[in-house]
Parts: C-alpha cells; sequence; structure tokens
C-alpha cells in the first residue's frame, strides 16, 4: 500500500503557492492568470470542476474521480484564495465541527 500523504501540508503548501500567484502577472502561470480574471471566474471554475467529479462519482470511474477531486480542491483554494479567505479559518470551522460532533457523542452516551 502506498504511505498518505499528510492532506493538511498537501493542501497548506499548494494554498501558499496559488497566494504567491495573486498580483503575479497573468502571463507568469495559470494560477495567475486565472486569479487575474476574478473571484466570480474562479467560483465559475470550481462548479464546472465540481460537476466533473459528480459526472466521474456517477460513473463509478475511481481514477478519473481522483483527479477530478484533485482539480476540485484545486479550484477550491484558488476560490478561497480570490476571496480572501485564509484555509486555515476552514480547517478550524471544520475542526470546531468535529469538536461538536464529540460532545454530541459523549452527551448521547
Ligand atoms: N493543482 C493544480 C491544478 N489542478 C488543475 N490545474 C489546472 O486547471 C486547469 C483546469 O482544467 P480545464 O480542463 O478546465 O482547463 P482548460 O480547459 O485549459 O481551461 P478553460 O479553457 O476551461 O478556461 C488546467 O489547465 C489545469 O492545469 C492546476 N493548475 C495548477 N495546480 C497547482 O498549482 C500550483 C501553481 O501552479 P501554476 O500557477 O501553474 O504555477 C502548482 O503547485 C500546480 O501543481
Amino acid at each position: 500500500m502506498t504511505q498518505a500523504t499528510p492532506a493538511n501540508g498537501t493542501l497548506d503548501a499548494l494554498y501558499a503557492t496559488i497566494l504567491s500567484r495573486k498580483g503575479a502577472a497573468p502571463d507568469s502561470s495559470w494560477t495567475a492568470q486565472l486569479l487575474a480574471k476574478g473571484p466570480e471566474k474562479c467560483a465559475e471554475k470550481f462548479g464546472e470542476e465540481a460537476i466533473e467529479a459528480i459526472i466521474e462519482a456517477v460513473k463509478d470511474d475511481k481514477t478519473a474521480l481522483t483527479s477530478e477531486a484533485a482539480d476540485v480542491l484545486y479550484h477550491l483554494l484558488v476560490m478561497l484564495a480570490a476571496r480572501d479567505v485564509p484555509l486555515s479559518d476552514v480547517m478550524d470551522e471544520l475542526s470546531r465541527r468535529q469538536s461538536q460532533s464529540g460532545l454530541a457523542e459523549k452527551a448521547s452516551r
């Protein structure tokens, strides 16, 4: 079995790279070009990639779904960066929900 990559580290590094493309010359990279088109275009691309992932999930093509899921995560991070939402805020929100559901589990015991 292949060793799993720590998800947070990979996402953090990718988000930092995406942030570094903000304000860069559009012809310097794909990300800089997309960000230069504005937050609405970034959101539209995220939506397109999400639909492509849905199609592969329905077809049960695991290889294609893996690739589309990577596209979805990349475009989610670009959309967050375009609207100046730190990835750490999203992670904090997920952690908060995890600890809330942990409390709910304990309370139901
Ligand atoms: N993870 C990604 C990543 N995932 C998807 N994409 C790009 O997103 C685009 C979306 O795919 P589409 O098929 O929709 O693109 P398209 O049809 O060419 O675009 P449109 O005509 O629809 O506008 C592709 O060109 C992919 O290369 C990515 N581009 C960059 N990254 C990473 O982002 C970082 C910065 O990349 P650069 O900005 O290229 O330096 C690097 O770490 C890269 O690995």
